[in-house]
């Protein structure tokens, strides 16, 4: 999608990204200009080559005399280069056929001035809209956005981020906590030997609220925190069947991100956005047969928009599975009963 494109043969990018604003007013537009060759344009932009930092009074003032200018931006590779945006396309023609020669007598020479187009960026590669998978059910799954209020969010992140007794462990890229019991991340089961601090008090009306609600675990006796920057995620996983009982409860924290859940079909396939606070809940399928995993990336595309991650913390509440007494699950294919457990994904990918 191009903003005005003109109807002229278009060179390759000549105004590569955007540099900082340099005039009246200042730009920050998300993508790259594309010089307009020949009888391209009219557009609202025009691109001045051969300008130096000395001609950038110049260049404000001369521009202002065709109109009003919403930002003039200087290229970020070429410094040589400047964007003059207009706020209508008739004062971006009228610059167009006389910003030259308005400026020459002020610099000293001439300057070659032609109109541009405004390219968006192009989403990368593997940055899947959320909105795309709107229609793919997967059964067994809730979202409850504002499960936290923003300020329950920052007591609960200032208890376990900056309270006294935290305590990151793990082999991971990302950081851990357990509580309850210690998940081992060697064997994907339960450690009973390793000691662990109880669940804090803090999260009693959070669990509360979980078995108000009806929602599985209802009680749960152990959680995970996962700390994940900007960049990081955890591969895509069922949590193993035969430690863990129906009912995986995720409040996120911090920041949202998007998850992946995954059909072991390999068509099937979710994005899903977890905003700030809210509490992801699977069960039955989405529990025990559907993969769940984040991409290890910096930014999503949600609903269309290309947003940035900031340090998210994961809570998952879950409830241990007494070892004496076997899964009963339908999803035999996914289930450890049948099927020993692969032990190395977590630890090579996090
Ligand atoms: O970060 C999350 O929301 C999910 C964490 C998770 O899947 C896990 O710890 O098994
Ligand atoms: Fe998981």
């Amino acid at each position: 999608m191009v903003e005005e494109r003109g109807a002229g043969p278009r060179a390759t990018i000549d105004s590569q990204g955007l540099g900082s604003a340099v005039g009246p007013t200042t730009g920050g537009q998300q993508g790259c200009y594309e010089r307009l060759r020949g009888d391209g344009g009219p557009t609202r932009h025009v691109c001045l080559m051969g300008v130096s930092e000395r001609d950038d009074d110049a260049v404000g003032e001369v521009s202002l005399s065709f109109g009003k200018v919403s930002s003039i931006e200087r290229n970020a590779k070429n410094r040589g280069i400047r964007v003059v945006t207009y706020d209508a396309v008739a004062d971006a023609t009228a610059a167009q056929a006389g910003l030259a020669a308005g400026l020459a007598p002020r610099m000293g020479r001439t300057v070659a001035v032609h109109f541009c187009s405004l390219v968006p960026p192009k989403p990368r590669e593997g940055l899947r809209c959320t909105s795309e998978t709107a229609g793919v059910d997967v059964p067994g799954l809730t979202l409850i956005k504002g499960f936290v209020t923003e300020e329950e969010e920052g007591s609960l992140l200032k208890h376990f981020v900056q309270g006294d007794d935290v305590r990151w462990t793990g082999p991971l890229k990302r950081r851990v906590q357990h509580f309850g019991r210690v998940f081992d991340y060697h064997t994907r089961h339960v450690d009973f030997d390793a000691p662990a601090p109880p669940l804090p008090e803090c999260l009693t009306d959070v669990v509360r609220e979980m078995g108000d609600r009806g929602l599985k675990p209802s009680d749960p006796d152990q959680l995970t925190l996962n700390e994940y920057k900007p960049g990081q995620g955890i591969s895509p996983h069922v949590d193993t069947h035969s430690a863990f009982e129906d009912g995986l409860a995720s409040l996120s924290l911090g920041s949202g991100c998007v998850m992946d859940m995954r059909h072991p079909d390999g068509v099937r396939v979710k994005n899903l956005y977890l905003p700030r606070g809210s509490l992801l809940v699977m069960e039955g399928p989405a529990r025990y047969e559907w993969s769940h995993g984040i991409a290890s990336r910096k930014t999503d595309m949600v609903d269309g928009v290309l947003t940035r991650r900031a340090t998210r913390i994961s809570f998952t509440f879950r409830r241990v599975r007494d070892p004496a007494v076997a899964c009963g699950c339908d999803f035999a294919k996914s289930c450890d009963r049948e099927t020993p457990v692969a032990t190395a994904t977590f630890l090579k990918k996090g």
